[in-house]
């Protein structure tokens, strides 16, 4: 499409739907940087904390998405999981528009009058870091989410390495979603009938979750890393539910996943089953613990199988 048709077609449209489409656009840009820093072989490794890795393309993804954003939407909130450091965005690293497809969208009315302060963009530039170090490299996924007071309505999974056969020949792939808008770049599928599939952590591994996956007797749990990944699975029916009763995945881990699987009929909730808010002032930690389902599995009659021992162990939401 021309350039000029794409910025006049960007213009007229409400600010939650170009914040998906530039979104989207800077993810897969992000997919890039991360995939020619592994081609170059120097991950630049820092330790954040215990089993808390940062790479040097954590770093480069992180600037290459919150200064496109910031460009483009600067009265936006955008929260990233790297902090808050300034960094100098190299020109080929811009992305001057947004995706065409969602920019052609109907919005719904719904979004019509969302101004900039009732919105916060959460970022995961990285997400798995832990399995890109290790060479698993189709864990990884770049996660932008997009929260409206409080609520988090859509974002964009861009997969960096899928159907990989080498790290020089893939082109990734990438997924958004809206609530009310629907579901792009994946098919969401359902998850096999008269069997329980439940993914979960592999490398933050504690004796809670193994004692609550032993309580819902699946038939197979699938350990992979990201929540991205994990949340992938479930909205493709590779997985009936992502299940993880800890407190280590943070706002940015959830906020895409969550709405894109929302948008998609599915659903993710704490141990209790209430949703989590994504405001700006709230705290990073998802303190209440995970559990996403596919479209077609009974959430809360999964929710209840989780042992009250477990359950008991995290917080319930504050109502106000
Ligand atoms: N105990 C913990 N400590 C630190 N981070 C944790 C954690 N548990 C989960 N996470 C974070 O949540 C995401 C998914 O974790 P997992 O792969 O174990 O399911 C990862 O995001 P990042 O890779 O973006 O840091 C991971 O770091
Ligand atoms: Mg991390
Ligand atoms: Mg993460
Ligand atoms: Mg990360």
């Amino acid at each position: 499409m021309p350039l000029r048709t794409l910025y006049n077609m960007a213009q007229n449209k409400p600010l939650v739907q170009k914040l998906l489409a530039s979104s989207y656009t800077a993810a897969t840009k992000a997919g890039k940087i991360i995939r020619d820093i592994m081609s170059a072989g120097e991950l630049g490794i820092v330790e954040k904390g215990i089993n808390d890795l940062q790479t040097e393309a954590d770093r480069s993804a992180q600037c290459c998405i919150i200064s496109n954003l910031t460009r483009e939407f600067p009265k936006v909130t955008i929260i990233g999981e790297e902090g808050q450091s300034q960094c100098d965005l190299p020109s080929d690293w811009v992305v001057p528009d947004g995706d065409a497809e969602i920019l052609g969208k109907q919005c719904p009315e719904e979004y019509l009058n969302v101004k900039d302060e009732d919105i916060v963009v959460w970022v995961d530039p990285l997400d798995g870091t832990s399995e890109y170090t290790q060479g698993l490299l189709d864990h990884v996924t770049v996660l932008i989410g997009l929260s409206v007071k409080g609520r988090a309505v859509g974002g964009i999974i861009h997969q960096p390495y899928y159907n990989y056969k080498s790290v020089k020949n893939t082109e990734g792939r990438t997924m958004w979603g809206l609530v009310g808008m629907g579901v792009g770049g994946f098919t969401p599928l359902d998850a096999p009938k008269d069997k329980l599939i439940i993914t979960t952590t592999r490398s933050h591994n504690s004796p809670v979750v193994v004692q609550t996956l032993e309580a819902l007797k699946p038939d197979e749990v699938v350990r992979v890393g990201g929540a991205g990944h994990k949340v992938l699975l479930v909205l493709e029916g590779q997985a009936h539910a992502y299940l993880y009763p800890s407190s280590g995945c943070k706002k940015w881990d959830t906020c895409a996943p969550e709405g894109i699987l929302e948008a998609a009929g599915g659903k993710l909730v704490d141990v209790h089953g209430d949703h989590y808010d994504y405001h700006k002032e709230v705290e990073h930690p998802n303190t209440r613990g995970i559990l996403a389902t596919n479209r077609t599995v009974d959430n809360a009659a999964l929710l209840k199988k989780i042992p009250e021992s477990v359950v008991s162990k995290f917080p319930k939401k504050q109502k106000v």
